[in-house]
């Protein structure tokens, strides 16, 4: 029978290179010295708008985030968040659960000998504890810059992937069923390699896209693992078809990283309601700034208008549209703080009941990206063969699939002896992001 070994600790099983570790004692850090130096950059925009009090706010905010790296880097017990926020009680009930699972003894959970899952989320939430604890500076958001640098430095390729949606907008009457059927598999699939662009696992790193995706789809079809796309299209279509009595579809977007990656989820998204595949599209997004590059309400509105005020016509229309849907409802962008959470997704049903209950409204949800996968699964070190539907642990709100590049050392559902050629000839194929799947679980 399957089993599942047991939770990721960060130090990993038997080395202590493992990668989780090594996003700890490497990455971390490297991301958050780059933060330090954000805010020392903005000194003096801090200074012209609240004057002194911005002065000290940034120093605050910088010696916080330098005692961070040191607890991190130190291997130091992981403390309490003391800032009132609105998941601040949620947070510190859930490291008192992780204290629980030490049994009796007075060990405290440690950066590097906890689950990799808890102590990475645990991280950005404590960035933004330094963040919200520095006023009149607590709404500034450390990893914006790098965001709207990934935007600007895919905009060639974001201006190649307007004009395909445009000129693909024009000519959809005349499409036969299966040529509609391509096209929604190449925009799934920009939407799948959109994801390689996240900026965490390069350590904050510039990581855009700058070769046009469109050319590069067939070449990358050999990296996907598992292709659950055909059920994508027969659940859509056939929601299409039977349109007449149920009159809405609803596909519900879990979204991952700004920049480039938002624009592939948006043209998907824009293309699902022009083919009347989909009538309403739901969004959700980030409520603080998270693993990087992760979009927030302020990343989705910034790269609407960036596309909207684009010099080329074709460009600017997909913003002129996109701000239209929003206005009219067509698309719908959610917040909950649970996405930030240290919660796996299995614990939404009772942790938040509302949200549950949100996504059960869906036709399809679609879960973007390497960390939405890891609370999908719970983060386990489940064997490759154990089916998506057991992984998922009770969590299925609606039909839904995961739409991922692999960054992580977990993947489930592949085929017998799949993962174990994979793991001989490449042993890092886990987590180069070379690799991805689109796994579907629901009725059939
Ligand atoms: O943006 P994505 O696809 O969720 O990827 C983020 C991934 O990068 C990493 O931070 C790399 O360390 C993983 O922990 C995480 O799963
Ligand atoms: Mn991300």
């Amino acid at each position: 029978m399957f089993t599942c070994r047991a939770v990721h600790s960060v130090t990993g099983f038997c080395s202590c290179r493992s990668f989780a570790y090594l996003t700890i004692k490497d990455r971390l850090p490297q991301i958050l010295t780059k933060a330090i130096d954000t805010l020392h950059r903005h000194k003096s925009e801090f200074f012209e708008k609240h004057g002194e009090k911005g002065m000290e706010a940034e120093k605050k905010a910088i010696s916080l985030l330098s005692k961070l790296r040191n607890e991190s880097q130190t291997d130091k017990p992981i403390i309490p968040f003391v800032e009132k926020f609105a998941d601040t009680d949620i947070w510190n009930q859930y490291l008192e659960y992780q204290q629980s699972l030490l049994n009796d003894t007075d060990e405290k959970p440690r950066w590097f000998y906890s689950p990799w899952l808890f102590v990475e989320c645990y991280a950005y939430r404590r960035i933004h504890e330094a963040v919200i604890q520095s006023p009149p500076i607590d709404d500034f958001d450390v990893f914006k810059e790098a965001k709207e640098q990934n935007f600007f430095e895919s905009l060639e390729s974001i201006t190649a992937l307007c004009i395909h949606l445009q000129e693909l907008m024009t000519t959809i009457e005349d499409l036969e069923e299966n040529q509609l059927k391509n096209e929604f598999f190449k925009l799934l699939q920009i939407s799948l390699w959109g994801n390689k662009c996240d900026l965490s696992l390069s350590g904050g790193e510039t990581s855009s896209q700058k070769t046009n995706i469109i050319n590069t789809l067939e070449d990358l079809k050999p990296f996907i693992l598992v292709n659950d796309m055909e059920h994508l299209w027969s659940l859509l279509s056939n929601c299409k078809k039977t349109r007449e009595k149920v009159s809405v579809t609803r596909v519900d977007i879990v979204l991952d990283n700004s920049g480039f990656e938002l624009v592939t989820d948006l043209v998907l998204a824009d293309f699902l309601l022009f083919s009347n595949l989909a009538t309403e599209i739901h969004f959700y997004g980030k409520m603080i700034p998270w693993f990087v590059s992760d979009t927030t309400i302020h990343d989705f509105n910034w790269v609407i208008e960036q596309v909207k005020h684009c010099d080329h016509k074709w460009v600017s229309k997909c913003g002129v549209d996109w701000e239209n849907y929003v206005k009219m409802g067509k698309w719908v962008y959610h917040d909950h703080i649970f996405w930030t959470g240290p919660h796996e997704f299995c614990a939404m049903f009772h942790v938040a009941p509302d949200l549950y209950a949100e996504l059960q409204k869906a036709h399809l949800i679609l879960f973007k990206g390497d960390l939405n996968y890891r609370k999908l699964t719970g983060d386990r070190k489940w064997e490759f063969t154990v089916p998506f539907h057991r992984a998922l642990n009770g969590f299925h709100p609606a039909p839904l699939c995961s739409i991922r590049t692999l960054k992580a050392e977990i993947q489930v559902g592949l085929r017998p002896g799949q993962g174990e050629q994979l793991t001989a000839s490449e042993p890092n194929w886990l987590t180069t992001g070379k690799y991805g799947i689109f796994q579907f679980d629901g009725p059939l």
